[in-house]
């Protein structure tokens, strides 16, 4: 394409929007939980829907506020994704182990493996994506580390679009050569980056190329099973690296690459080398081995056969076979038939990787290209693919071509002026120049992994789980309170408004009067820097002496309602008590609060929040001697919108929660923004085709019929166009001028026909999953749709949830912590005005 207009100014203000915030990734080490219009809220996030799971969490969508911003502003409200990881979960390790096969001569997997995966690979996982900044890269923002609930919420980017799919029901290829270029361009761009940051993925696959909400670019996520090598990295940088501490045990241990990481579909043949020649008599597992998708697997030691060096080239193997997925619809090596479970062995399919050649289709993409065959003459219209295919795929990983020269591979012929992926770029000569790796050399030292999470243990939690039941025995079901007694101003509410719009008018409560009750306070962010708290900083809760700690907070709180810009008014009720919650909101001079009744409403004009604490938090605190509060003496940062306004006060109905009635008075708030057509279009755009229609139906989407506009057009995966006119990636950093949009609510959400048509059982290569799709998957795999459909949906499924929660067991609950939810228990008002929590 020529030079190209720069766009108007009123398309220019559509630009999506990036959050790109300048400094590290921030570690609050406590938790705060309110309700946001009916959702809950952890710390500035309020968590939606859930948009994808793994082994050891979920991922939720969630909406970080800043109230500082004024109501509409774009960037109020900012998507991120939270996963919500339960960082002490012996019951499931206990399972785990439990499932896993007892097969005579299948590789040990030390105790130390099976006890630490979760830990390690949390621990992995974070203080690798700290450091990591690229466009084509999923970021981290922030980790919450809930010790109370022994949880860690890493939040990050959020990539609206979803997992890149690459096939039909049929196993047919859903994205054109085109589209899979762009795609397999920014995929080349991250895992260049990664690799010079020295980290080797180890679990490349569509599955975890995640587009943006866009679908302009792609970026690499998942990095549970990295692997960050100080050698590789001395490589990358020529030997002169010398940030890293060499005597760092964890960086320099490479011991780690020597376990099997990553779905077998996609290994590379060094990973399996024990498979490198046929090996008599496959083993067959278990469907339940092939289902985990990404296995962490010791190798046997006593193998005859000399292990071949694992090295950043196991990545571009793995991205070879992702190309042929992305091409072809299918994976290039299967396992044979005829074993003894449905889809093969595993083991049949190290063999094969091993040792067999890879088919190739008559046609390639979705636009169906002739390939010209296994070995096409030169002349063959897919004659360069086939022999860039030739490079990845190839079983000695040092004949296996290089990031770099899959930048710079020639056509077959020598033909072509430009490689193959480069083809339909403008200049470039221009891009390669601009997306060459100069970015500066990260860190990730033994502090960073040990700090990822602090003190984490692997114990039963006794405590929590006493104080749990005992909780529970002493719960009044919700349908029992009495919602009077939060209509008598005499008596401070004792519940929680879980639905805003249950909200009602009564007479205003002076927030003197508010401020002046025993147990109001402010709960405070705590932010620092990437690192662990310093143990000074921790304080047990006090079971005595509270009274003072409370007076001073209610100081502090008097003293803070003098400054309009940072006085907040806390609601203090909860939607839905949880019996045994470990949640706590503590005060802003850190303890614990031990209040009394009281409250204050947190209330605007378009946007209510209420924050849920508990009452008697430490006599319950003191009941588990091992918990800590943080000292977060900051001042509260909530806009004086925040603030109740006069005439308006809280109605403590929490009984009459019902997803139904929420739902039916659900309106989108002021921060709305009609963004379905934009959505559309840069979806239509991102795929580079306008009108064709056939590649929104890949992700269901509806089309809508916007008119496309340049600008739109000129922007894809891999790069925006600069004014030069040529597309480059978009640079990550504070001069990034672009922002993602914001979640926005739709007026009329459309229904959407997530069927499940990828088939019912379904083997997924990609992730070698064999099994039923569940509700969750597919709600999970609507992403990259209408998001306010699904916010929609899942509020009433929560609701539906909500409604049977009182009848519910305490596995519910167990359930429910597993998926990051985190509630307070309930509170009552006796008539002797006593708090009691039950
Ligand atoms: N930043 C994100 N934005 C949007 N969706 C995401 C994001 N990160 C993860 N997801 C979704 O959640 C799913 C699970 O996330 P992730 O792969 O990180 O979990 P995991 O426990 O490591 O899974 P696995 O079983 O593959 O190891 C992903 O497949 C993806 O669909």
């Amino acid at each position: 394409m020529s030079a190209r207009a720069v766009p108007p100014a009123s398309q220019v203000a559509t630009a999506p929007v990036l959050f790109d915030p300048e400094g590290d990734v921030l570690y609050t080490s406590h938790f705060d939980g309110f309700v946001d219009e009916g959702k809950p809220m952890i710390n500035d996030y309020v968590r939606h829907v859930r948009v994808g799971g793994g082994q050891h969490g979920d991922v939720y969508l969630c909406q970080k506020v800043n109230p500082r911003l004024p109501i509409g502003h774009p960037e109020r409200r900012i998507p991120v994704a939270m996963k919500s990881v339960k960082r002490n979960n012996p019951r499931a390790e206990q399972l785990k182990s439990l499932r896993r096969p007892r097969i005579p001569n299948y590789p040990h997997i030390p105790v130390a493996d099976r006890l630490n995966t979760t830990e390690a690979k949390i621990k992995r996982e974070i203080a690798i994506m700290k450091k990591l900044r690229h466009p084509h890269v999923v970021r981290l923002y922030e980790v919450i580390d809930d010790r109370v609930q022994e949880k860690i919420y890493m939040v990050m980017e959020y990539l609206g679009g979803g997992e890149v799919k690459w096939r039909d029901e049929n196993s047919n290829p859903v994205l054109t050569v085109s589209q899979t270029r762009r795609i397999l361009r920014d995929a080349v761009l991250g895992l260049e980056y990664l690799h010079h940051q020295g980290i080797i993925h180890r679990d490349i696959k569509p599955a975890n190329l995640l587009w943006t909400e866009d679908r302009r670019q792609v970026k690499i996520g998942d990095f549970g099973v990295s692997h960050f090598s100080y050698a590789q990295r001395l490589a990358a940088a020529g030997g002169k690296d010398v940030d890293n501490d060499p005597s760092d045990p964890i960086l320099l241990d490479e011991s780690g690459l020597t376990r099997r990481a990553g779905t077998p579909s996609f290994l590379a043949p060094e990973v399996i080398y024990e498979h490198t020649h046929d090996v008599p008599g496959s083993i067959s597992l278990s469907s339940t081995a092939l289902q985990s998708s990404t296995s962490l697997v010791s190798t046997s030691p006593a193998s005859p056969i000399e292990r071949p060096e694992i090295t950043k080239s196991i990545d571009v193997w793995a991205l070879g076979v992702t190309l042929y997925c992305l091409l072809f619809g299918t994976t290039p090596f299967v396992a044979s038939q005829g074993s003894n479970s449905t889809h093969g062995s595993e083991f049949s399919l190290y063999i094969s990787i091993c040792n067999d050649d890879w088919p190739v289709p008559p046609v390639i993409g979705f636009d169906r290209i002739p390939s010209g065959g296994r070995h096409p003459d030169s002349d063959a219209e897919g004659a360069n693919i086939i022999h860039l295919l030739d490079h990845f795929l190839q079983k000695d990983s040092h004949l296996r071509i290089t990031l770099d020269e899959v930048k710079t591979q020639r056509s077959i012929d020598g033909s072509q002026k430009h490689p193959w992926l480069l083809q339909d770029l403008d200049n470039p000569q221009k891009w390669l120049q601009i997306t060459s790796p100069s970015s500066a050399k990260i860190n990730v030292s033994l502090n960073d992994t040990s700090n990822a999470m602090s003190a984490v243990r692997f114990q039963w939690r006794w405590g929590g789980k006493l104080v749990r039941h005992v909780s529970s025995l002493f719960r009044r079901p919700s349908s029992r309170l009495d919602p009077r007694t939060t209509h008598d101003p005499s008596i401070l509410p004792t519940e929680i408004v879980s639905d805003p719009l249950q909200r009602q008018s009564r007479p205003f409560l002076d927030p003197e009067t508010a401020f002046s009750s025993p147990g109001v306070f402010h709960a405070k962010q705590s932010k620092g820097k990437m690192k662990a708290e310093p143990s000074k900083t921790l304080k047990r809760p006090m079971s005595k002496g509270s009274k003072s700690l409370r007076s001073n907070s209610i100081e502090r709180e008097r003293g803070l309602r003098g400054n309009s810009t940072s006085t907040s008014a806390l609601q203090g009720s909860a939607p839905k008590a949880r019996r045994g919650s470990d949640s706590k909101v503590l005060s802003r001079d850190g303890a614990s609060s031990s209040s009394a009744p009281g409250h204050a409403t947190a209330t605007s004009t378009g946007e209510k929040r209420s924050r849920f604490w508990w009452w008697n938090s430490t006599s319950i605190s003191a009941w588990r001697p091992n918990k800590f509060a943080i000292q977060t003496p900051t001042a509260p940062d909530y806009a004086p919108e925040m603030i109740q306004a006069p005439g308006e006060i809280i109605v403590q109905t929490p009984n009459t929660r019902r997803s139904e009635e929420a739902l039916s008075k659900y309106r989108p708030g002021p921060d709305a923004m009609d963004s379905r057509a934009l959505t559309a279009a840069r979806r239509a755009s991102s795929w580079g085709h306008p009108g064709q229609e056939d590649n929104a139906e890949i992700i269901n989407v509806p089309s809508i019929g916007y008119n496309l506009n340049e600008h739109d057009m000129i922007v894809g995966a891999g790069g925006v166009t600069n004014n030069e006119g040529i597309t480059v990636p978009a640079v990550a950093g504070p001069s990034t001028p672009r922002r993602l949009t914001p979640v926005m609510a739709m007026a009329n959400p459309q229904p959407q026909t997530f069927d499940d048509r990828y088939g019912n059982p379904v083997y997924d290569d990609d992730s070698s999953t064999i099994g039923s799709m569940t509700q969750d998957d597919n709600d999970s795999w609507q992403r990259g749709s209408e998001l306010d459909d699904l916010i929609h949906d899942h509020d009433h499924d929560r609701g539906e949830e909500d409604e049977d929660e009182d009848s519910s067991s305490d596995e519910d609950d167990e359930d429910d912590e597993d998926r990051g939810v985190t509630f307070s228990p309930r509170r009552h008002i006796h008539n002797d005005g006593e708090q009691h929590l039950h």
